[in-house]
């Protein structure tokens, strides 16, 4: 038992020996394997701490020298000398590689040395620009040789934010004036447009560019309106956004490529904060104007302002004086700034591109500037485009198209607006022949500004163009709407040819009936508000019209130009949003009111002769300041005007209404026109209308086509028979029609005598009754009509003052009719025998005593001269009739041709022309 226990023993011992053996060669191996993992890692570490540091310094400093001094590292040392040789060997092309590049890139004044550039005048036309501008150079050992040039992006690249440590701020505006010099100094002046703003200065910000301060390449703003600068930004992102868009675009600069045009100027903006944060809406802002600016050709420079932009943006720590670090060249790399500019040239160099820029952008321009070389070759398709002024030397067009169909333009008196209209007629007819464009120009205020566009007594040329000019509108608003309603019939017709050809814009239209006549129409309405004047039925129509042609004329090609002294004009549109809203085009006159939006004070600092031209609706962005050239001053206008006319001058006159000027009926179409007609009508007096047409009453047999004057008007009313007669006669060969002349009124005997004659003259019969024979010429044609014998020639009685005769004619001897019995059949029974009465009532009790119990009926038309209009429903059916005597107009109602009573302009008799 003894031995087996110790035999067991001895083996659990053996055991324990040799697991005890193992346990110790694993713990040494492990040992071993510690040390060595902890010299590599002391190696490791050594490596990048020299890394970090740099091998030179490294070696001077005591805790890493003794470090490296261990043999333990000495393999470190040696791969990093190795390393640093080969890295050498390499790098010492490196500079002169990042030197050619920067030269490549950054050519000429972009990164070449001041003096070879400082105080010349750019001369880049701007298609194209530099992609680095050169701020300072740095090395990388230190050695002159490895130095290389640093270099930012900027335009159409990238923003900059620079921050400064204290009291470096003179580095700061030396690193940004060298910057902004040699991008001022590599282009043409005006390609680039600088905007100043810091938080702490008003003036004084980089004061050497004072020079350039005053003209438009470079702007001071006011330190506490930033939010006025980023506005402006804003507006410009949006507007040049959107136009690149539209032409199919992503950025300016990518049509400017395919265009081959610059457009517009890049734009700088210089932000000095002082490294406090903004205002929270501020920087939001500026953020959101950075977003989209590179892509609209605007870069920023933020000066301390705390902000993170997003996008494209590098940045230049200036850590003390001509020392930066920079994003292009890393944090380990210390840059130094190329020294400020001397001040005295930048100043000159200022001056020297302030004054280039001047002469550049030329001294006031002409209206011939404003004229293409060639005239007429443009084509109105797809919309009117035409320079109506300049701005810094640049042509600022009008466009009337698709977006922006009709135009409200506004100022106050004498702010310019004839001018702007003559500027933008002028433009628009030099380029755009009579085909393509067709004007209709109506003015209510007195006074004949558009009456030099037709012909005249002094010129007579005409704008070949327009088609009608009315002018001395102010009292027959219906002439306004008769303007509109020719633009809804023309509206209508166009509509219906569209219809027909299946298309829905002029532009199709035109495409599909190339041989039809579809010029755009422009219909320039000026003191329109005149047309709202009063609270009646004009009023209502013409709102409803101008709605109309507002809404259907953009596909149409009708165009509308509202003018008026702004707050009459927009008042007027109270309750017609509609209007306003589609007069898309604004153009307000210096210290226009309500023109342009409510927060657009644009039109309030514009400076005299020039306008607002915004194609927004008046939204701040849209404006585009104009100055727009005396086209208004004797013979500026006429003179393009007779070169216009003798290209196209035979082409029709345009029609010329001009309400101050009484109209004669031998210079009536109505009249001249006239010819033998079996239907004769008798003309009453013009109408207003578009046309040249005339009222008429037609004599024929039908009941009632007698014609009664009616008021104690002699003028008007002797007029009205006067040109009745005339024309009448006109109609009929001599022997076909007779006329009885009753001068039943003395005063009237001139005018019966010389009416006698000409129709005598024309070969006419004319017999002239008097208050004497009055009765015994009545009883005769009356039992003429009663015998029944139908007689060859019609018969008109004209008698000039009725009521005149009444007593006599109401004479009754016993057992015979009397007169007034007599005159009562030939009313009623004459027209449908070939017999029909022209007759003057002084009044219309008069007319109805002599009229009697029949009614009105055998008056089947009448002129109202000074009769007020609630005496004139009985006699247009009991209508309601709207009418206050004017002078030189009558009021006219044909029950037969007409629904309502309108209003006519008696023709002036040659006698009274000199009244
Ligand atoms: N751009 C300009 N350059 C030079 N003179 C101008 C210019 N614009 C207007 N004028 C002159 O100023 C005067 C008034 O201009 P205009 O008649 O165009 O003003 P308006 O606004 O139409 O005034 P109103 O409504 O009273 O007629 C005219 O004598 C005109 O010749």
């Amino acid at each position: 038992m003894g031995r087996k226990v110790h035999e067991q023993r001895a083996r659990v011992v053996t055991a324990l020996d040799h697991l005890r053996h193992q346990i110790g060669l694993a713990l040494g191996a492990a040992r071993n394997a510690h040390a060595q993992a902890e010299q590599e890692l002391a190696q490791r570490r050594l490596e990048q701490d020299v890394v970090r540091t740099g091998m030179d310094r490294a070696a001077a400093d005591p805790e890493l020298a003794a470090r490296m001094t261990t043999p333990a590292m000495a393999s470190v040392v040696h791969k990093l000398a190795s390393v640093r040789e080969q890295f050498y060997a390499e790098w010492t092309a490196g500079p002169r590689r990042l030197r050619e590049l920067v030269a490549e890139t950054a050519p000429g004044p972009a990164s070449a040395p001041a003096g070879e550039w400082l105080g010349r005048v750019g001369t880049s036309s701007g298609l194209t620009t530099p992609q680095l501008w050169r701020i300072g150079e740095t090395t990388v050992d230190g050695s002159a040789d490895s130095a290389f040039d640093v270099a930012v992006p900027l335009l159409d690249s990238s923003h900059l934010a620079v921050t400064s440590a204290p009291n470096t701020r003179s580095t700061v505006d030396g690193l940004v004036e060298n910057l902004l010099m040699r991008v001022l100094s590599t282009f043409e002046p005006g390609a680039v447009k600088i905007h100043l703003w810091d938080i702490g200065q008003l003036t004084g910000v980089l004061p050497n560019f004072y020079a350039l301060s005053r003209t438009s390449a470079v702007t001071v703003h006011d330190p506490t309106r930033l939010s006025d600068l980023l506005d402006e930004f804003a507006g410009h992102i949006r507007r040049i956004h959107g136009y690149t868009m539209q032409a199919g675009h992503v950025s300016l600069r990518a049509m400017r490529a395919a265009t081959g045009k610059r457009l517009e100027p890049w734009r700088i903006g210089v932000l000095y904060g002082n490294g406090e944060d903004l205002q929270p809406e501020q920087i939001r802002d500026i953020k959101r104007v950075a977003s989209g600016a590179i892509e609209a050709g605007m870069s920023l420079i933020l000066v301390d302002v705390p902000t993170m932009l997003d996008g494209a943006v590098e940045s230049v720590h200036v850590t003390a004086d001509r020392t930066a670090v920079t994003s292009m060249t890393g944090p380990d790399l210390a840059v130094r700034l190329d020294p400020p500019l001397p001040g005295g040239q930048v100043a000159t160099a200022s001056s020297r591109i302030a004054e280039a820029l001047m002469a550049r952008q030329g001294g006031p321009r002409t209206f011939d500037d404003l004229l293409p070389t060639e005239y007429g070759t443009a084509s109105s398709a797809v919309e009117l485009r035409a320079p109506v002024g300049f701005h810094e030397g640049e042509p600022v067009d009008v466009v009337i198209g698709d977006a922006t169909p009709h135009a409200l333009i506004g100022g106050p008196s004498g702010s310019g607006k004839t001018n702007f209209l003559y500027a933008l007629l002028g433009s628009l007819c030099a380029r755009y022949s009579p085909n393509e464009l067709a004007l209709y120009l109506l003015d209510f205020k007195e006074g004949v500004s558009f009456a030099g566009l037709a012909p005249g007594r002094k010129d007579e040329s005409w704008l070949p163009h327009a088609r009608l000019v009315g002018v001395n509108v102010n009292t027959d608003r219906e002439f306004g709407l008769a303007l509109l309603r020719f633009l809804t019939d023309e509206l209508r017709r166009r509509s219906a040819a569209a219809k027909e050809h299946e298309v829905t814009t002029l532009s199709e239209l035109r495409e599909q009936d190339p041989n039809g006549h579809w010029p755009r129409i422009v219909a320039v309405i000026d003191e329109f508000q005149y047309l709202f004047g009063e609270r009646d039925t004009v009023t209502t129509l013409a709102t409803s019209l101008l709605e109309d042609v507002a809404r259907r004329g953009r596909s149409q090609g009708i165009h509308l130009i509202l003018a008026s002294q702004d707050i009459a004009g927009i008042e007027a549109f109270w309750g017609k949003p509609a209007v306003f809203e589609q007069c898309t085009l604004r153009i307000a006159m210096p210290k226009a009111r309500r023109v342009l939006a409510e927060a657009n004070q644009a039109a309030v600092a514009a400076p005299r002769w020039h306008a607002v031209v915004n194609h927004d609706s008046g939204i701040g962005h849209g404006n585009q300041l104009a100055h727009v050239p005396d086209a208004s001053s004797g013979g500026v206008f006429p003179a393009l005007q007779r070169q216009l006319w003798q290209r196209y001058g035979s082409t029709s006159v345009p029609r010329l209404f001009d309400g101050a000027h009484a109209p004669r009926l031998a210079e009536s179409t109505a009249f001249t026109a006239l010819s033998p007609s079996d239907r004769p009508h008798a003309i009453v007096g013009q109408s207003i209308d578009v046309a040249d047409v005339a009222h008429t009453v037609e004599l024929s047999t039908a009941p009632g086509r007698n014609l009664a004057v009616l008021g104690t008007t002699q003028r008007d009313a002797v007029s009205i028979l006067d040109s009745a007669v005339r024309s009448v006669a006109r109609q009929f060969a001599p022997g076909d029609v007779e006329f009885a002349l009753f001068c039943l009124v003395d005063r009237c005997e001139p005018a019966v005598t010389a009416l006698a004659e000409r129709l005598h003259a024309e070969g006419h019969k004319a017999e002239t009754v008097t208050a004497d024979t009055v009765v015994e010429t009545v009883t005769a044609w009356a039992g003429e009509l009663a015998d029944g014998s139908q007689r060859a020639a019609r018969r008109i009685a004209v008698l000039y003052g009725v009521d005149a005769a009444l007593p006599v004619l109401e004479a009754k001897e016993p057992g015979r009719t009397s007169g007034l019995d007599h005159l009562r059949t030939l009313l009623k029974q004459g027209p449908a025998r070939g017999v029909h009465v022209l007759g003057w009532w002084r009044s219309i009790a008069r007319l109805k005593d002599t009229l009697g119990f029949g009614g009105t009926d055998d008056v089947g038309a009448w002129v109202a001269l000074d009769v007020q209009g609630n005496e004139l429903g009985p006699l247009a059916a009991g209508q309601v009739v709207h009418w206050s005597p004017r002078p030189d107009r009558a009021l006219f109602f044909d029950r037969t041709t007409l629904s309502s009573p309108e209003i006519v302009i008696p023709f002036r008799r040659e006698e009274d022309l000199d009244d």
